[in-house]
């Protein structure tokens, strides 16, 4: 008991004890040197055919090995001073006691009144210190003095204030405890008194190995605090820290024969130090191998996160293994050395800690030991010491290269797509320009429609004034017919007073005229309504050159159904005109018939205004042209007349020159004979003779005509007006009876021809 475990491995051969140290009888375990020890094993323990033999494992390494009979100074002086030292020198250590319960690791730590343990003697060793260092004008120190305990709460862990009556501490990541108490201690006497009073409250318990046997984990801290720098705090947190820790010895169950309670204790405690050989051998093995990485072992204890600075290697620790060397502790002495054993061979990594707060700025030191380490490997000159600040700044640039990254490739999609985009608005712009094209080559064909369909309704105008010029001349016609007859009629009243047969043909061929006059009036209406019908088919014609067609076509059937219509009369004008196929013929095929031989001369007028009308409407000649034709056939019309009055004055005179005779009759042939020869008639008796007065009145109407007065449609009325004076003229020159005669006579004519003419104009003006 009380020795320090040696560094080294120990020997786990077996050879012949020391020669110089006999070993007791009952005794496995003896020192051998200053820092080796051999372990016998008992004859009891060994097999049957190696009984005889001695097993002997040798462990060397250690520090120090302190016989039976080494007194607590002895274990200070070789274990805990170098410790207080250092405290004082500003660094922080700790001191456990390892070992199995009964092993004497409590009265180690703590001792008695009359032979004090490391606790007592490290006090008085401090304040001792502490005396003298203000004596040698040294800065002042003050020391807190904290003890807690770590023991099993059911199936966890719990921790307990010595000090206080606190409830419930807890431990903390930054391997503080809250609510821990400290007790500033001015002296050795009085801190002693609190640990004594501490120990009190420490859970203990009587087991088969030990009467009083530790059932927790005892922790002791001191701190020591300059007074310049932390006087101003009530409780400082920095300065040295030394800790002191009575650790619960691992219990066999048949060694302690604990029950219940006690047993759920023993498992804590073996449980608890199991975790701690764990940390310890893991720091071992990272040391020994830096690529491995250092197991956290210690979060699985109180005890061991407590301590985790320490079970690192960042802080500098002693272990003190308590063994009993007798035979019936073989197997428990056997197992912490062979334990504990490899553990002196832990280097902690920094020395120059001279406060807690310094011990968070180690761990960066560490880790740029490591670094410098790997960067020794890859054989850079210099190291260069990475922060957290260069870390983070690092993670940053990272950040911003792959964002620029992601932002050129957004950028190098963006700008292919806003190219392909480009060329399809270009390739939409041609189509847009080629359908530009389009439309205007259609507006130039609808315009070229629209300007031809313009000159196709100009051309349907143009017929539609061919068939009003051809009603005109229909009406000139009309109107020149009835020119004629009453130029006839004058004539043959002038012939009615000389011969009463030339009065009653006079009178057929008037009632010829009318009719013909009014076949001439139903023409007329029937061109009009042709006409209009023709406009309907015109407008729902698509072919533009199909009306001119269609305009002769309906005027030949206009002409037709003339003729069809007048055919149903055997003395119509009109039936004289149509030929039995639609064509047009004259008048000259009624010379066939001798009845009709007094107005054969009279109805070449009408005959001549059909073929006018023929030929104007196949012709379809300008308007200029139809009146200069339709002048010249007035011209014509007005020769024949002219003829016809040359005639009647031929026949006058002959009539005047049989009249003179005393048997003047009219039935003489031979007196009319040139006048039929001329007018190749046959038949004498249809002969008119005029009477005398009437020559006068002839010759000037003759005359008129002859002087080339052609006769336009408004001069119509002065033909009229010029054969109005004829008729004064010849009733000056006749008696008051004749006068009357020929006035009755001249209102019956009216009567009679203005029935037809009322007729004519009505539908065709
Ligand atoms: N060097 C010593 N001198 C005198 N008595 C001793 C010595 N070592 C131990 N003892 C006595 O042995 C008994 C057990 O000692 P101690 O309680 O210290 O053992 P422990 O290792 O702490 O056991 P546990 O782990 O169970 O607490 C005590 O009664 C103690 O007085």
């Amino acid at each position: 008991r009380g020795g320090r475990p040696a560094a080294g491995r120990a020997r786990a051969k077996e050879q012949p004890p020391p020669k110089k140290q006999q070993q007791p009888p009952g005794v496995c375990l003896v020192a051998t040197g200053p820092g080796s020890v051999a372990l016998t094993v008992p004859q009891a323990k060994l097999v049957d055919h190696r009984r005889g033999r001695t097993a002997t494992e040798v462990f060397d390494g250690f520090s120090a090995v302190l016989p039976p009979d080494s007194s607590q100074n002895d274990i200070f002086t070789q274990v805990m001073n170098p410790l207080v030292d250092e405290f004082l020198g500003g660094k922080s250590g700790l001191l456990v006691a390892m070992g199995p319960t009964g092993s004497g690791k409590t009265h180690t730590v703590f001792g008695t009144a009359r032979n004090p343990g490391l606790v007592p003697l490290t006090l008085q060793k401090i304040f001792t210190a502490a005396d003298e260092s203000e004596g040698g004008n040294q800065s002042p120190r003050l020391f807190y003095l904290s003890m807690f305990e770590i023991l099993c709460e059911g199936k966890g862990e719990r921790i307990l204030d010595l000090l206080s009556d606190a409830a419930e501490l807890v431990l903390q990541q930054s391997a503080t405890i809250k609510g821990l108490k400290e007790v500033a201690i001015s002296s050795a006497m009085d801190a002693e008194s609190l640990v004594s009073r501490g120990m009190l409250k420490r859970s203990t318990a009587a087991t088969d190995a030990n009467s009083e046997s530790s059932r927790s984990q005892c922790i002791i801290t001191i701190r020591a605090v300059h007074k310049t720098v932390d006087q101003k705090s009530e409780h400082p947190t920095s300065g040295s820290v030394l800790t002191i820790a009575d650790l619960a010895g691992a219990e066999r169950k048949k060694n302690t024969g604990n029950k219940g309670s006690r047993l759920l204790e023993s498992n804590f405690i073996n449980n608890t130090s199991m975790v701690f050989g764990l940390c310890l051998r893991a720091l071992l093995d990272h040391q020994k191998n830096q690529k491995k990485t250092l197991e956290k072992h210690f979060k699985n204890s109180m005890l061991t996160r407590y301590l985790k600075d320490y079970l690192e290697g960042r802080k500098k620790m002693t272990l003190i293994l308590n063994v009993k060397p007798g035979e019936d502790d073989y197997a428990d002495t056997s197992y912490l050395l062979r334990q504990a054993s490899p553990y002196m061979k832990i280097r902690y990594t920094s020395l120059d800690e001279s406060s807690d707060l310094v011990s968070q700025k180690r761990t960066n030191v560490s880790l740029v030991c490591q670094e410098n380490k790997k960067r020794r490997k890859v054989n850079k000159p210099e190291p260069e010491v990475v922060t957290a600040e260069e870390k983070e700044l690092q993670r940053v640039s990272r950040s911003e290269q792959i964002m620029k990254n992601l932002f050129n490739a957004l950028w190098t999609v963006s700008k292919q797509k806003i190219s392909e985009s480009e060329v399809a608005a270009k390739s939409m712009r041609e189509l847009l320009k080629d359908k530009d094209i389009e439309i205007l080559e259609l507006k130039k064909e609808l315009d070229d429609l629209k300007s031809r369909c313009s000159h196709v309704k100009q051309n349907d105008a143009a017929s539609i004034a061919i068939s009003s010029v051809s009603q005109t001349d229909l009406a000139s016609a009309l109107d020149n017919v009835h020119l004629s007859t009453e130029l006839v009629q004058k004539i043959s009243e002038e012939s009615t007073y000389s011969d009463p047969e030339m009065s009653s043909a006079y009178r057929d061929m008037t009632e010829k005229s009318v009719d013909c006059d009014t076949s001439v009036a139903n023409l007329i209406d029937e061109q009009e309504l042709s006409s209009r019908y023709l406009k309907k088919e015109e407008s729902c014609t698509p072919d533009v050159t199909e009306p001119k067609c269609d305009l002769k076509k309906e005027n030949t059937e206009i002409m037709g159904q003339v003729g069809n219509k007048d055919s149903d009369g055997s003395e119509s004008c009109s039936e004289q005109t149509s030929a039995p196929d639609g064509g047009v013929t004259h008048a000259p095929s009624h010379l066939d018939d001798p009845s009709e031989l007094s107005y054969i001369e009279l109805q070449i007028v009408p005959c001549n205004l059909s073929a006018q009308f023929t030929d104007i409407q196949v012709s379809e000649k300008a308007p200029m042209e139809q009146r200069e034709e339709e002048e010249l056939s007035s011209n014509t019309e007005v020769e024949s007349i002219q003829h016809d009055v040359d005639i009647k004055e031929m026949q006058q005179h002959d009539y005047q020159s049989s009249s003179q005779q005393p048997n003047s009759d009219a039935g003489d042939v031979s007196s009319n004979q040139p006048f039929l020869e001329l007018q190749g008639m046959e038949n004498p008796d249809e002969l008119v003779p005029e009477p005398e007065i009437c020559e006068p009145t002839v010759k000037e109407a003759a005359a008129e005509h002859a002087h080339g007065q052609h006769v336009p449609d408004e001069g119509l009325p002065q033909t009229k007006a010029s054969i109005a004076p004829t008729k004064d003229c010849q009733a000056e020159g006749t008696t008051d009876d004749q006068k009357e005669n020929l006035c009755q006579e001249e209102a019956n004519e009216d009567l009679c021809a203005s029935k037809p003419r009322e007729n004519t104009k009505k539908p065709s003006r």
